[in-house]
């Protein structure tokens, strides 16, 4: 085995003791064998090899790691990292990632409590396993559109074009069915100078149409050998499904993920990229329903944002605002009727101040909207549940609220500016994350890393194995101190009394992945975040 850069020999799982730093980065791979710090657990101690790949430590240390071409490809030849004779990066030898080097997942710690999850830290690395000449990449856009898709497609063209001195890009037009239903379009640093300052993807995008036979079928007759897909939580499913099939057809080629997703419901990390630029423009729709709401008798202003199942948009968007009265999401159950009721508590707001403005996420409340059983059984080509228009629905039920006895005069507006929210190009600080992202990714594809998703886990980038990715769903939990602060500064109810519905009753919930506290990073580079 030429390496043992992943902490596997054979199927076998190893288990770090430590080791001089000067151990590793050597010979062929970043490990040399001798003095390579992993010792051999016994069997007992493995895991399911399939799925993880852990290695673990004293202090409770685990290094949930990432599949490598070598795992299953032997003797694979490596070779330098061309950055090294770069003139941006050959000064500092630090800005090669340490072999060693791994990111915590879990930053709040206590005196005896285990060191937790870890992940391989990403960047570039001293030896690469791929010859600038004989990369043939290509890239796919894959669900719904979000802000900064074309920035981080324009950053791996340049990152790998400029950084490993690859030419041969191409990108998949459409989405997964584009792999074996259309042809390719040739991307080069030229092709993608300006398109970041565009919205939406220039490749492309669809739901459905996967069909993994055909996907890899179309990446070995076209001898494509890195494939980066940008999407979301159905995507990078569809990712692993893809690496499963060439690994088991054994075939040299690194699959990374990018997380994509406006609704920020990618666990793990920290944020996903589009979601600060979807808060902005989402303040100029509150913006617009709060003059509305202030400038006629009684005035209510009603926006709908974007969030399937994750509230993250609307919460931030609303803490953002200072205008929002009340802020609906997905995770928190409400109710209209009666005391402590959605319905009363509008009433009681409009006569205390004369107007009101609501915040609701598309994924509000559908479990209230009556609906016949043909349309809930309706999906979307990629399986997602099709929603209701909760926006139109609520409008409607407060109207005939206040109708009703003729009880009070309201002027209502309903704002729905989801498509337009999420068609815009990212902003300054996604663009950066974009980058970084983009320029993450193409470091790990060269170093020989496989079937990961890249991203920031508390601050740092790291690489992440595909199934962390997709077990679940990050949500807003409503018992973080983020949800308490948003209560707070609306003065709404918690709406926790009616049925006893306490949601805190989910203990075994994961916290928001935003930060232990609910805080978003306000910029990528900052993780000095305290409050
Ligand atoms: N479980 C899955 N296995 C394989 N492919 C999937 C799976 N779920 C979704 N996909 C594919 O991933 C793509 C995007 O999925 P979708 O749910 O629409 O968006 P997103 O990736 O943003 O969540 C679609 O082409 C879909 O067919
Ligand atoms: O483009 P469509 O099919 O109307 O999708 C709308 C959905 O896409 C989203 O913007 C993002 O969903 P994905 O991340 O799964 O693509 C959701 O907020 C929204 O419900
Ligand atoms: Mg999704």
């Amino acid at each position: 085995m030429g390496s043992l850069c992943n902490g596997t020999d054979g199927g076998a799982v190893y288990t770090a003791v430590p080791r001089s730093r000067s151990g590793g980065a050597e010979g062929n791979g970043e490990y040399s064998k001798s003095g390579n710090g992993f010792a051999k657990l016994a069997p007992m101690e493995q895991e399911s090899a399939s799925k993880t790949k852990n290695v673990t430590s004293g202090f409770g240390y685990v290094l949930e790691d990432v599949p490598h071409l070598s795992d299953y490809i032997p003797d694979l030849p490596t070779y330098p990292n061309p950055l090294q004779d770069h003139p941006a990066y050959s000064v500092v030898r630090r800005y090669f990632v340490d072999v060693d080097d791994t990111v915590a997942q879990k930053i709040v710690v206590r005196k005896d409590s285990p060191r937790g999850a870890h992940f391989r830290r990403a960047g570039p690395r001293q030896r690469v396993y791929y010859e600038s000449d004989d990369v043939r990449a290509c890239i796919v856009t894959c669900g719904g559109l979000c802000p900064g898709l074309n920035t981080v497609i324009r950053e791996i063209v340049c990152g790998l074009h400029h950084m490993y001195g690859v030419t041969s890009v191409v990108g998949i037009d459409g989405g997964y069915r584009g792999f074996y239903s259309r042809n390719t379009i040739s991307l080069t640093p030229n092709t993608v100078n300006d398109i970041h300052k565009r919205g939406g993807t220039i490749l492309g995008t669809s739901r459905g149409g996967h069909n993994t036979k055909k996907i890899v079928d179309c990446i070995q007759d076209r001898g494509i050998n890195q494939v980066y897909i940008i999407g979301g939580d159905g995507t990078q499913k569809g990712a692993s499904a893809i690496f499963e099939e060439i690994r088991r057809r054994g075939l040299k080629v690194a699959v990374v993920g990018i997380p994509k997703t406006i609704d920020n419901d990618i666990p793990v990390i920290d944020k996903s990229f589009g979601f600060d630029s979807a808060v902005e423009e989402a303040q100029r729709a509150i913006n617009a329903a709060h003059v509305e709401a202030t400038s006629t008798e009684n005035g209510i202003g009603l926006v709908k944002l974007m969030g399937r199942y994750s509230g993250f948009i609307a919460m931030y968007a609303t803490l953002a605002s200072r205008d929002v009265d009340c802020c609906l999401i997905p995770e928190s159950p409400f109710y209209l009727e009666g005391a402590g009721g959605l319905l009363e508590y509008i009433e009681k707001r409009i006569k205390e101040n004369g107007h009101m403005v609501i915040v609701i996420a598309e994924g509000a409340g559908q479990e209230l909207l009556s609906e016949s059983a043909e349309l809930q059984n309706q999906q979307d080509a990629s399986g997602n549940k099709l929603l209701q228009d909760v926006g139109l629905w609520i409008s409607q039920k407060i109207k005939d609220y206040f109708s009703k006895g003729k009880k009070m005069a309201i002027n209502l507006k309903y704002i729905d500016p989801t498509y337009m929210i999420r068609a815009i190009p990212s902003n300054a600080s996604d663009n950066v994350y974009c980058t970084l992202l983009a320029q993450s990714a193409v470091h790990g594809a060269m170093a020989g890393y496989t079937s990961f998703t890249v991203g920031p886990v508390n601050g740092r980038h790291a690489y992440i194995p595909f199934h962390r990715i997709t077990e679940r769903q990050n949500k807003v939990v409503i018992t973080d101190r983020m949800w308490a602060r948003l209560l707070l500064s609306t003065n709404q109810p918690s709406f926790f009394s009616k049925n006893g519905v306490i949601q805190a009753s989910n203990e075994n919930e994961p916290l928001s992945e935003l930060l232990d506290d609910g805080f978003a990073y306000s910029s990528v580079m900052n993780n000095d975040f305290t409050c």
